[in-house]
């Protein structure tokens, strides 16, 4: 018996078209990413994939392309959790900031260190900027808990107890579960999956609007490490771009 666990980074947003480090900043999808959003359901369909359950971040980019894919598996209907520990990593003062640009200013270490190091976070973001998130509402429950800037790690610890607490269960009782999230979240939770060290996880990317599917056993260990994303050929070539952003 296994389970299966479906993961959908969100379709291409306005600012990744832009090339805008993103993080909890609240963009939409492009036309692009919405097509790619409704293809990666397509997909679904086409490997006869039903999820029974779908978890969200609470960011749109991600809820418009579990809306769109679901639509158009004809599967709107499903129950649907939405967590702010699914969200993409806060960028902290990167937030808004050019990719390009911050590259040409601090150089490539800095920029690689800022972007794909495990455990050091971009500066922490002020309260009062345009980018900040800290009077949101949907964030209120967090108080002085909400994170003004995060490195991989940071989202890993605020992302595994929702793993365990809300996402492992559904896959116990409904074996066939949809999360619908961000490069760096699921990033975060394929470390965890495949035991990936905080060395390699730096070079792995996520591509847009692609589903990755694992087969899980018992224990929740991948029955093959890396899962399989259902368009392999789209999939490698998405996330050489994801790679050379900023480049
Ligand atoms: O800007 C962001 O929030 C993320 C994802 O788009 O970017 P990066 O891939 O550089 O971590």
């Amino acid at each position: 018996m296994t389970y299966t666990l479906i993961l959908l980074r969100h379709g291409q947003s306005e600012w990744n078209e832009k090339n805008l480090f993103t993080g909890w900043y609240d963009v939409s999808l492009t036309e692009k990413g919405r097509a790619e959003a409704t293809r990666g359901g397509q997909l679904l369909t086409e490997a006869g994939l039903v999820p029974a359950v779908l978890h969200t971040s609470l960011l749109k980019r991600a809820i418009i392309t579990a809306n769109l894919a679901l639509e158009s598996a004809d599967l709107s209907w499903i129950p649907v959790k939405r967590n702010w520990r699914l969200n993409e990593r806060h960028y902290g003062a990167l937030q808004g900031k050019d990719k390009a640009a911050t590259l040409a200013e601090y150089g490539e270490e800095q920029f690689m260190e800022w972007r794909r190091s495990y455990d050091t976070p971009p500066p922490a973001l002020n309260d009062d900027s345009e980018f900040s998130q800290i009077n949101d509402p949907r964030y209120a429950d967090l108080g002085d808990a909400a994170p003004r800037t995060e490195c991989l790690k940071d989202v890993l610890d605020r992302m595994l107890p929702y793993w365990e607490n809300e996402i492992k269960p559904d896959l116990v009782a409904s074996k066939t579960v949809l999360v619908t999230a961000h490069g760096n979240s699921l990033r975060a939770l394929v470390k965890h999956l495949d035991g990936i060290s905080d060395e390699d996880i730096a070079s792995l990317n996520i591509p847009t609007g692609i589903p990755l599917v694992y087969e899980l056993n018992e224990d929740f260990t991948p029955v093959t490490r890396g899962g399989q994303y259902l368009d392999a050929d789209a999939a490698a070539d998405a996330i050489k771009a994801v790679a050379n952003q900023g480049r």
